[in-house]
């Protein structure tokens, strides 16, 4: 290869690794474990900013569809683009919250330290972070000593610490008091108007109504509707939304 070659394709590597994630196309999508089909032709499309929050009835595919998006997940079939990007390869430009927060049985400050090192990134803003989620005088107490609600703020600077474009949340309130889940919100929110996409699974109608810009309804192993949050809680489309709202059961 000449050296005008050689520079001219190491440009295009830096180009598509700094290439925009968003916005994400997802085309017919499967997902099928043995005979089971989870996922059946999901299709889906999302624009650069705002919170989307994912909702559908208990088993489908919320929390895999999550999965697949963050690139932990391999599709039987069809396709996640995030912009120019296949989904295994921006991992790491992303960040998952699980709604049990695993954390290593260090200090609170450690926690986030041990991410930060494993991706390369400096220390700059961690002691930032733990003010912004209410850590700051826990900084140096074990992190199995948090309560749930400390713990999740945990979780969160911790994502939050590596700068993430996309963040995806994984119902990270479903065990929590009133005031906790407040507070997660408020930094989730805080998240989103500082430009992180975000992405959030939860059965919380009150939750779902205060935090949403869009919602992504799932059943029946698609997207039974795709509406804006205006739109969708007074009046939502499709049959399988409405009896959700009201309390029916899907299935
Ligand atoms: N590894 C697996 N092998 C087989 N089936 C699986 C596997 N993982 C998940 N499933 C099934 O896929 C379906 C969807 O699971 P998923 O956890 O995504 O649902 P969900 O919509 O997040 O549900 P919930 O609201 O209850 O959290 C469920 O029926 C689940 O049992």
């Amino acid at each position: 290869m000449s050296d005008a070659m050689a520079v001219t394709s190491a440009t295009d590597a830096t180009e598509a690794q700094s290439a925009p994630i968003l916005p994400l196309a997802v085309r017919d999508l499967v997902l099928r474990f043995g005979d089971v089909t989870v996922l059946d032709g999901l299709s889906l499309d999302l624009g650069a900013s705002g919170c989307t929050m994912v909702m559908g009835p208990n088993g489908s595919g919320k929390s895999l569809l999550l999965k697949l998006l963050h690139g932990l997940t391999q599709p039987t079939a069809g396709q996640i683009l995030w912009g120019r990007h296949a989904a295994a390869e921006i991992t790491a430009r992303q960040a998952l919250v699980f709604q049990k927060p695993v954390l290593l049985r260090r200090s609170v400050v450690d926690n986030i330290d041990f991410v930060l090192k494993a991706r390369g990134k400096d220390r700059a803003q961690r002691d930032v972070l733990l003010d912004h989620v209410g850590l700051a005088h826990k900084a140096d107490q074990p992190a199995r000593l948090l309560s749930g609600g400390e713990a999740q703020r945990l979780a969160l600077a911790r994502a939050l610490s590596t700068d993430p474009e996309v963040m995806f949340l994984d119902e990270p309130t479903a065990s929590l008091d009133p005031a906790s889940v407040l507070a997660i919100e408020r930094i989730v929110n805080d998240a989103r108007d500082r430009g992180v996409r975000i992405i959030f699974v939860t059965h919380d109608m009150g939750q779902a109504r205060r935090m949403a810009d869009d919602v992504v309804f799932l059943h029946g192993g698609r997207v039974a509707e795709h509406s804006p949050a205006p739109d969708f809680f007074p009046e939502p489309r499709c049959a399988a939304a409405r009896d959700y709202l009201n309390g029916r059961i899907v299935v």
